[in-house]
Formats: C-alpha cells, sequence, structure tokens
C-alpha cells in the first residue's frame, strides 16, 4: 500500500474518531500523525518481513535463499567484482529455471530471465505491457537524459518512427566517410605513440572512446569535437568525469538509484559529478539554440530556412530534429531535442567503445584470429583506400567475429523491466513492483543456448555452415543474442556502431599488429616487457584483466595493447 492509501485511510479512521467524539478536536492533527505513521510501518514492515515469503505468487519460483533478512543478495552484487558475477552463479545453479527469483534491498522481487522463450517474451511479444523501472530511469536519465531510451508506450512508439529515418540504412550509410576518417585519426595517433615509445603499451579503452565521442559529435551534432587530439577537449573531459566517478561517487550514485539523495549530498564527488552533469546539458542547448539560428535565421518558420540545411545527405540529427520536426503535431521542443542528444551522445558513444576494447581484447587473447581476420580485409577490399559501405558488409568473417565479441562481452549488463499492471509472464502472474531483468550474458554465456563451448571465443559459430554439438546445422534463435536487446525497443543505433567498429578494426588492422600489452592481473607491461603467461585457452574471456562494477561492462584498470606498425 503506497503512503496516499495510506494518508487517505487514517483521514477516514480519523473522521470515524471525531465523529464519535472520543478525542479533543484539538488533539485530531496528532491523532491523523499517529495513525499515519503505525500503518505505513506495519505495510512497510509486511512488505519486507512477510509478503516475499509468505505471501507473494512468485515465492515458490528457483531461486538462492541465502539472502540478507534486509538487503536479501544486495549485499552479494555490491560485493561482486563485476556486473555479471553473481547472475551468471544463478544461471549456473538453476539451469532449467526460465525465471529466477532473488531478493534485493527490502526483499524486493526480482526474476532474471534464463531462458529464450522468456526473453522474447519480454522484449518483443509483451514488451509494450512493461517499462523501464522508476530507480533505472533515474540512473540511466541522470547520464543519457530522458529522450527515447527512456520513453514509454505510445509515446515511445511515436518517438522512435520520428527517428526511423535518421537511422535508416541509406542514412547511415552516408557516415561511413565519417567513420573511415575519424578511424584515420585514431590509427594516426597511435602510430605517433608508437613511434615515440615502440614497445610500450597503450590503452585503448580511453582512444576508443574519444574516437566513439567525435563521430557521435558530428554525427548527431554536426560539431567537430576534436577530443583525440585535444587534450583539454571538452565533452571528453565531462563524460569521463561523469563516467568515471571516483569510489565514493559510484556509492552515492547506487544509493541515488533507490533513494534520491544527489540533491542533498554535499560532497565534492557528488558536485563534480553534477557539475559535469550541468555542463553537458548547458552545451547542448547552446549548440541547439545556434543551429535554430543558423537554420532559420532570427525569424522562424519554414520558409525562412537557409538553403544549405535543406539540401540532400547534409543532415546531422540536431539539424534533423529542428528542420524536420519544426512544425505540426510532432513538433519537437528544445527539452526534447536535448533529451535526444544526451541519448546519442551517452548511449551512443560509451557502449561503442567498450564493444571496441573487448573486441580487440578477444584479438589479443587469440592472434590466430586476428591474422584470419587482416587476410579477409587484405583479400575484400585490395587497394590502400577507405573502405566503402558494401566493402564494409561484405566482410562475412569481421561480421562473426563482431558478433561473438558481442557476445562473449556484452556491453549492456542492465536491461530491467516492470509491469505496467499485473500480467502473465512466461506461465507466471507476475504482480507491479517486480523487477525482470535481462542480463544479456546469462544467455549469451549459456552452455544450454549456445553449447558446451559457450564461453570460448569461437567467431565461427555464427557462420552459416557452422555445424554444433549434435552435427547439425546450428540454427540460432535470434533472441538468443542480446546485446542489442531486441524488438520494438531494440537498439536504434546499432547499424550505426557496426559499421562504425567495421571500420575502426579495418583501419587498425592495416597498420597495425596488436599484442598484448596487460600481465597476469590486467596490470599494465612496462615498456619492452612482454608477457609470459600460461596461454588463452587457461585465462578464460578477460585473460586476466579485472572488471569494474558498473552497469556496462567496463575493465577497471583499463585495457593495455602493444602495436607494432605493419609494412605498407
Ligand atoms: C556496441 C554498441 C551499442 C550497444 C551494445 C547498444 C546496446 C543497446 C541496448 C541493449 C539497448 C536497449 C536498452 C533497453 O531497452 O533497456 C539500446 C538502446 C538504445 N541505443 Fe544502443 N547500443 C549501442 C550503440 C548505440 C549507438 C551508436 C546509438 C546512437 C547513435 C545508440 C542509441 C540507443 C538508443 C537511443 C536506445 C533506446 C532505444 C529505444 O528504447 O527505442 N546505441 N542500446
Amino acid at each position: 500500500m503506497s503512503w496516499q492509501r495510506c494518508a487517505i485511510l487514517s483521514l477516514l479512521e480519523t473522521a470515524a474518531i471525531q465523529h464519535r467524539k472520543i478525542v479533543y478536536p484539538s488533539n485530531i492533527f496528532i491523532l491523523f500523525i499517529l495513525l499515519f505513521l503505525s500503518q505505513y510501518l506495519a505495510v512497510f514492515l509486511y512488505n519486507i518481513f512477510i509478503y516475499p515469503f509468505y505471501s507473494s505468487p512468485l515465492r515458490h519460483l528457483p531461486g538462492p535463499k541465502d539472502g540478507n533478512f534486509f538487503f536479501g543478495q544486495t549485499l552479494k552484487f555490491l560485493k561482486a567484482e563485476g556486473p555479471n558475477d553473481v547472475v551468471l552463479t544463478y544461471m549456473r545453479q538453476f539451469p532449467d529455471a526460465p525465471l529466477i527469483r532473488y531478493l534485493h534491498l527490502g526483499n524486493t522481487e526480482w526474476l532474471l530471465v534464463n531462458s529464450v522463450r522468456a526473453c522474447k517474451e519480454l522484449v518483443q511479444t509483451k514488451c509494450y505491457s512493461f517499462e523501464k523501472p522508476e530507480y533505472f530511469r533515474r540512473i540511466v536519465g541522470e547520464i543519457v537524459g530522458i529522450g527515447l531510451v527512456n520513453a514509454e508506450g505510445e509515446e515511445h512508439r511515436r518517438q522512435r518512427k520520428l527517428l526511423a529515418g535518421p537511422f535508416s540504412v541509406s542514412n547511415i550509410k552516408k557516415l561511413v566517410p565519417l567513420f573511415n576518417d575519424k578511424s584515420r585519426d585514431l590509427s594516426r595517433r597511435i602510430e605517433e605513440q608508437v613511434q615515440e615509445h615502440p614497445n610500450a603499451p597503450i590503452e585503448v579503452n580511453q582512444n576508443f572512446a574519444k574516437t566513439t565521442l567525435d563521430i557521435i559529435g558530428t554525427a548527431a551534432l554536426g560539431v567537430e569535437l576534436c577530443s583525440l587530439s585535444t587534450s583539454g577537449s571538452t565533452f571528453s573531459n565531462l563524460y569521463a568525469q561523469i563516467l568515471d566517478q571516483p569510489p565514493i561517487g559510484q556509492l552515492i550514485s547506487a544509493i541515488n538509484m533507490f533513494v534520491p539523495i544527489r540533491n542533498w549530498v554535499p560532497l565534492k564527488a557528488n558536485r563534480d559529478f553534477q557539475r559535469a552533469n550541468g555542463e553537458v546539458r548547458r552545451l547542448l542547448r547552446e549548440t541547439i539554440r545556434k543551429r535554430k539560428k543558423a537554420i532559420f535565421g532570427e525569424r522562424k518558420g519554414k520558409t525562412e530556412v537557409r538553403k544549405e540545411f535543406t539540401e540532400e545527405g547534409s543532415k546531422d540529427l540536431l539539424t534533423f530534429m529542428i528542420y524536420e520536426k519544426s512544425e505540426g503535431a510532432n513538433k519537437w521542443s528544445e527539452d526534447d531535442i536535448l533529451g535526444h542528444l544526451l541519448n546519442f551522445m551517452a548511449a551512443g558513444h560509451e557502449t561503442t567503445a567498450g564493444a571496441l576494447t573487448w573486441l580487440i581484447l578477444a584479438l589479443c587473447l587469440h592472434p590466430n584470429i586476428q591474422s584470419r581476420l587482416r587476410e579477409e580485409v587484405k583479400a575484400q577490399i585490395p587497394h590502400s583506400n577507405p573502405p566503402s559501405f558494401t566493402e564494409l558488409e561484405n566482410l562475412s568473417y569481421m561480421n562473426n567475429v563482431l558478433k561473438e565479441a558481442l557476445r562473449c562481452y556484452s556491453p549492456s549488463t542492465l536491461i530491467p523491466r516492470t509491469p505496467s499492471h499485473t500480467i502473465t509472464f512466461c506461465d507466471t502472474v507476475i504482480p507491479v513492483g517486480t523487477t525482470i531483468l535481462l542480463n544479456p550474458s546469462v544467455l549469451h554465456l549459456n552452455p544450454d543456448i549456445w553449447g558446451s563451448d559457450a564461453e570460448s571465443f569461437n567467431p565461427d559459430r555464427h557462420a552459416s555452415e557452422y555445424i554444433n554439438e549434435n552435427e547439425q546445422k546450428s540454427i540460432r534463435d535470434p533472441f538468443a543474442l542480446e546485446a542489442f536487446s531486441n524488438g520494438p525497443r531494440i537498439c536504434i543505433g546499432r547499424m550505426f556502431a557496426m559499421l562504425e567498429m567495421k571500420s575502426v578494426l579495418v583501419e587498425l588492422l592495416r597498420k597495425f599488429e596488436m599484442k598484448r600489452g596487460w600481465g597476469k592481473n590486467g596490470e599494465r607491461l612496462r615498456e619492452g616487457e612482454e608477457y609470459e603467461g600460461v596461454g588463452d585457452e587457461d585465462e578464460g574471456l578477460m585473460g586476466g584483466v579485472k572488471l569494474q562494477n558498473f552497469i556496462t561492462l567496463r575493465s577497471k584498470d583499463g585495457v593495455w595493447v602493444k602495436f607494432r606498425i605493419l609494412e605498407a
């Protein structure tokens, strides 16, 4: 029962008592407060200590029973080394359960999606019966804004339709020269560093984050952000402050997810986070206003539109949103545009940089796959010019390597939903307030779905001619691969990201041989030092690299790679 219902009930009880003249009128307010507090406390205690164990329709579902009396399994999640550790343990412990139930803070019920069927129902067939939970909207909304990511129901359908144009194949195709230019900037930057210190490892995640930010800066804002070439680049520094918070800042963000304390904590880490976030928004607003002026001049109206902005193919996302959607029922306000831009800037750069980082880690752990990929690039793109859209699309082995990297190292770890009304899901009645968690790695690393080698990096498993363990051609369910999610809320930028990653990869494979530059525990090797480890089979997918306990898959100390310049 919510506090509002408790308040109404207390009000009625107070009125009834007053009607019988049991208390003096002067004590009525105190009576109301006492009734309210005692009822609220009773409901609160019932919800935490009785409902989940004796009354909930979900209590018989399989799941761990060893939780803390108040925190449930939360402490295990907080103490874990990476975001997938605990859920993967549950997946192995309860292999046959389509849904695994566990308790979180205050014994709230969470259901972990552990089967392809449950996943399909969640993201496709019953997609709009679920919403993103309030606490998740708070933590994600702080960084990626409202926009499409946080729109629900009809509003989501409408926004998605409006944005379909700029994310269509024909428009993304036009971005290939941009991807190639920025990939070349990246390889030049690495080349300079290698020439300065030929045998020193380079941290790749930061370099990729700057490259993907520069790409999204031009594609979304139509602005050169120069994150890679300028050390003091504003957006890059601001996003670094937002995403790489010190431990105390991470703790505040974690608490803020459940109890909104952000505006009340006077600590430096919190203030820095707020300042950086506010500054990103301020800069974006400034860019929106400047662009509006540039498009419409001082007076508004489509007739005033300057010619250069009406040309086909010359529109970045911001120009599209201002120019195309400036009038009529679907008009976007400045806040709407800001929300979308924040979505694209944050969702579009951090995840792609992460995916590229893990991809390069996998290529360092598997030099044979790296060589095969380089051979494919040489064979399919025999010239030394930047690759075209068709050439990138024809790299079938690269496509499989990318899919495998996204399977083994899904950058997204948290796709939570809550039913908007009581609903039957996976043959179970799910009460409002339950969180259903889709963590892609639970499906991606599940041996029942991907075979006993689910935890090995094997790009060939995605090839159409791949024969699985039972000597059958593998026909994989599309809902077994969830790195971009699926259904009506599938990542709108997936094609953007795939082409962008291919372009970066072609450039790096042509220019460099990449070798592991980290030691047994992920630490940076010294200049000239070589790794003499046990060999990739024994080191698992991570090869010793430690993870941050974050909402995307991020390394704790970076991923260090040695680049050797290849002869032209
Ligand atoms: C490898 C890179 C990427 C990965 C792994 C990824 C992953 C995802 C996932 C899993 C979702 C669904 C989240 C949910 O429903 O809760 C999503 C949604 C979204 N992504 Fe991506 N993404 C990537 C790149 C991009 C790029 C490059 C852009 C923009 C240019 C982008 C923009 C968005 C937006 C706007 C949504 C919300 C879609 C909606 O709710 O309709 N993403 N992404």
